[in-house]
């Protein structure tokens, strides 16, 4: 028994997953749920009816609430996993004091859309969380294969080694393999921008591009990365580690992609609302899009794919026209 307390904060399928992971590991946590009917049926049945219905909940371990409050207050290490999107909103009751001297990790692959920040620049700005006392999940793992229980690796970025080999211990698992790194920021930026780029991807395959094109714009994209990331914050880093090529590459060529599915629905004629409301996920991909296009402003960075999926999305061009255009700038 692991004895941190924690709370995971969200009820889609990446939080059920890592609910799993710290249930694996018997920590015990307060998950909150925004769904109450969902909380419900998970005290009742053991199982989240609305995402990964698979995965069993163990009771003795892992306790639902709709009180936010409570399981923030009663928990030292505070999982974020909502889209951020909804970030401000699903925290805005909350005293910003009420964070002070706990662990925050941000499991989220997004920003703050009203204010194109990171998640955790957020935290810090809101509650006065200490750089010491954030972590951030990265690396190639979608919640559909945790759930499977399919080898899997993830990356705890943090600027205090302490800090991200706690959260290491807690989610290392028979299935899980951690590892932790120094680079919070570097890791956010790739992740959101990963987002945008398996939207690419999926509008390429949706206008019936073929694996040839695909291989073209994911290498291209990885350029586009490293330029981005590079003029935000520089610094010696692998950008071939898995918690930035990986994640790139999983989430550009994966079924399980929420953003390369949403991507593939544009190609093939869906508006973007239409293709919103098929999905009962969301793609993060979509609102990184013009935080990271408001953000370029000031560095002017090359970023041709990311301008021609902001062009599709946001500003309506036909993709196949936007997708002729960008064809002439990969190399
Ligand atoms: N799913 C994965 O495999 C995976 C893996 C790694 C990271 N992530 C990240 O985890 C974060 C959470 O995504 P997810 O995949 O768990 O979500 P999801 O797409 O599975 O589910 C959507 C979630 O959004 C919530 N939601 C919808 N409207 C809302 C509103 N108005 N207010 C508050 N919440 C609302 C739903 O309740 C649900 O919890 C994202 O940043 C994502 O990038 C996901
Ligand atoms: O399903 P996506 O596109 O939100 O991607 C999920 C994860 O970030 C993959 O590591």
């Amino acid at each position: 028994m692991n004895n941190s307390k924690v709370a995971v904060i969200g009820g889609g399928s990446w939080a059920t997953a890592i609910v799993k992971i710290l249930s694996e590991n018997k920590v015990v946590t307060h998950w909150w749920l925004r769904n109450q009917k969902d909380i419900e049926h998970i005290r009742k049945f053991h199982h989240n009816p609305s995402y990964l219905s698979s995965v069993n909940i163990d009771a003795d371990i892992i306790r639902p609430t709709e009180d936010l409050e409570l399981a923030v207050r009663e928990s030292d290490i505070i999982f974020l996993v909502v889209p951020s999107a909804f970030v401000a909103e699903v925290l805005l009751h909350l005293d910003t004091q009420i964070l002070k001297g706990k662990i925050v990790v941000s499991a989220i692959k997004g920003m703050i859309p009203e204010e194109n920040i990171l998640v955790t620049d957020y935290i810090q700005k809101r509650f006065g969380v200490l750089e010491k006392d954030i972590a951030v999940i990265a690396g190639p793992c979608h919640a559909e294969e945790v759930a499977m229980e399919k080898q899997s690796y993830l990356s705890v970025a943090s600027e205090a080694r302490e800090t991200a080999i706690r959260i290491e211990k807690m989610l290392q698992c028979r299935f899980i393999n951690v590892h932790t790194i120094q680079d919070v920021v570097g890791v956010e930026y790739s992740a959101v921008i990963k987002n945008i780029i398996a939207i690419a991807c999926g509008v390429a395959h949706g206008l019936n591009y073929g694996d040839n094109f695909q291989a073209v714009l994911v290498s291209n994209a990885m350029q586009e990365i490293s330029r981005f990331v590079q003029a935000i914050y520089p610094k010696e880093r692998d950008l071939n580690a898995s918690a930035y090529l990986g994640d790139l590459l999983v989430t550009t060529y994966s079924q399980f992609s929420r953003n390369r599915t949403f991507g593939n629905m544009i190609g093939r004629g869906y508006s973007v609302k239409s293709a919103q409301m098929e999905m009962d996920m969301v793609a993060e991909g979509y609102y990184a899009l013009k935080s990271i296009f408001e953000i370029n402003k000031k560095y002017k960075v090359n970023i041709p794919i990311i301008t021609a999926v902001y062009n599709v999305i946001y500003e309506r061009i036909t993709p196949i026209i936007e997708f002729k255009i960008l064809q002439e700038k990969l190399n």
